[in-house]
């Protein structure tokens, strides 16, 4: 999945922000993060959990196997790349996790509407600025007290939304350790 992650300089890399422009790139996350998203799930026995977005399914893989891994739970994952959509279908089936993960294909904004209450867990990793905040208030409702968020990019706006007094979150910065993908912030829902 990191094939042409590996030959893009991050230095000078400029990103088109239309998400079609980048059918074959993951952005995936770092496995040190996906190591740590499976340790939160699993230290919160989450059992619904929410992914904005799919890619090509490398957090998705994480997060299933958390649930796998404590007996039961489902992630509901978006992803508005249709070609996407597919790999990741396949590649969660490779890792033998498929009956924990409902795909969403299409605008998180609208197809996450539809996760049930409760929602334990939710990953916040668009790279679209305006949407992550988006998706956080379309999920915001369904929020179990004491539901985590993890915003992988850090994006401005989302984080002036949460970390402002009386949002009803709790922020930690929490570093990944790898150099890819260096720091993430974590919210917790009062
Ligand atoms: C950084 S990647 C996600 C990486 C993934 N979490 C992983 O670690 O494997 C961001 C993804 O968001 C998708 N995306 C962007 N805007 C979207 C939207 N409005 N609805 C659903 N998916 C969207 C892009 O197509 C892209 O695949």
């Amino acid at each position: 999945m990191y094939e042409r992650e590996r030959h893009i300089d991050w230095e000078t890399y400029s990103h088109h922000p239309d998400p079609h422009h980048h059918a074959g790139t993951g952005f995936s996350l770092s496995p040190e993060q996906g190591d740590q998203l499976y340790l939160l799930v699993r230290y919160g026995q989450a059992r619904t959990v929410v992914e904005f977005a799919t890619s090509l399914g490398f957090s998705t893989i994480f997060l299933a196997a958390a649930l796998k891994d404590s007996g039961r739970g489902m992630v509901h994952t978006a992803e508005i790349v249709p070609e996407k959509v597919q790999q990741a279908r396949e590649n969660v089936a490779r890792a033998g996790l498929d009956e924990y993960v409902t795909f969403h294909e299409g605008d998180a904004r609208k197809e996450l509407t539809s996760v049930p209450q409760g929602i334990d867990f939710a990953l916040i990793d668009g790279w679209a600025p305006a949407v992550s905040l988006d998706v956080l208030k379309v999920i915001e409702p369904r929020l179990r007290s004491g539901a985590l968020v993890y915003n992988e990019n850090r994006d401005r706006e989302f984080l002036d939304y949460v970390r402002e007094q009386g949002s009803g979150y709790l922020n930690l910065p929490l570093l990944s350790g790898s150099a890819y993908k260096p720091q993430g912030e974590l919210s917790l829902r009062v």
